[in-house]
């Protein structure tokens, strides 16, 4: 099983830590979006694509990627995973629209995974911002123990 993970992770280094902790259980690189054409993904088996949230969303850069990606024939796995200041909305989870993009571009969405982050974004860089130690060494272990499953669920290793 052959993974890459997709990130973007430009305010604290947040994301990239998640990705890293995921990445070492995949034993897959982690790139920016930047890094890749679009039709390279079509070498992996399994696409994780992850960034902070920006004002309800994933980042723009991201976006972007998914949306200039050619249909995945045939069907390939990805997950979708974030970080944000806030707690994420049940009724709205961060990762969703882009989770819901990726199946339309013909992806099999095998998970979600989001954390905690430092977040220093007005209004809270007035206080000195919050969760100013997140992601931390829980969380980290939960991305890792997330990727491990999909690595068990989708394929074990390459
Ligand atoms: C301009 C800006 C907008 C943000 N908007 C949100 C938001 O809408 N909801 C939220 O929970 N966090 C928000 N945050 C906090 C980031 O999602 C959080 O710090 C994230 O972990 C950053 O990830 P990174 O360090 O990988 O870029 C925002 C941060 C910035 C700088």
């Amino acid at each position: 099983m052959k993974a890459v993970i997709v990130c973007v992770s430009v305010s604290h280094g947040n994301t990239r830590r998640i990705a890293d902790a995921m990445a070492q259980a995949l034993a897959a690189p982690v790139v920016e979006p930047e890094e890749l054409e679009p039709a390279d993904l079509a070498g992996y088996d399994l696409v994780g694509f992850g960034s902070g949230v920006f004002t309800g969303r994933l980042h723009p850069r991201l976006r972007h990627f998914v949306r200039s990606l050619p249909p995945a024939r045939p069907a390939r796995r990805a997950f979708v995973f974030a970080t944000s200041g806030l707690p994420e909305p049940g009724f709205r989870p961060f990762t969703r629209p882009l989770a819901h993009r990726l199946e339309r571009k013909g992806f099999e969405v095998v998970g979600g995974f989001t954390a905690r982050g430092h977040d220093t974004w007005l209004p809270f860089r007035l206080v000195g911002g919050i969760n100013e130690h997140r992601p931390d060494a829980r969380d980290l272990a939960a991305a890792h123990t997330f990727a491990t499953g999909l690595h068990r669920r989708t394929g074990g290793a390459s």
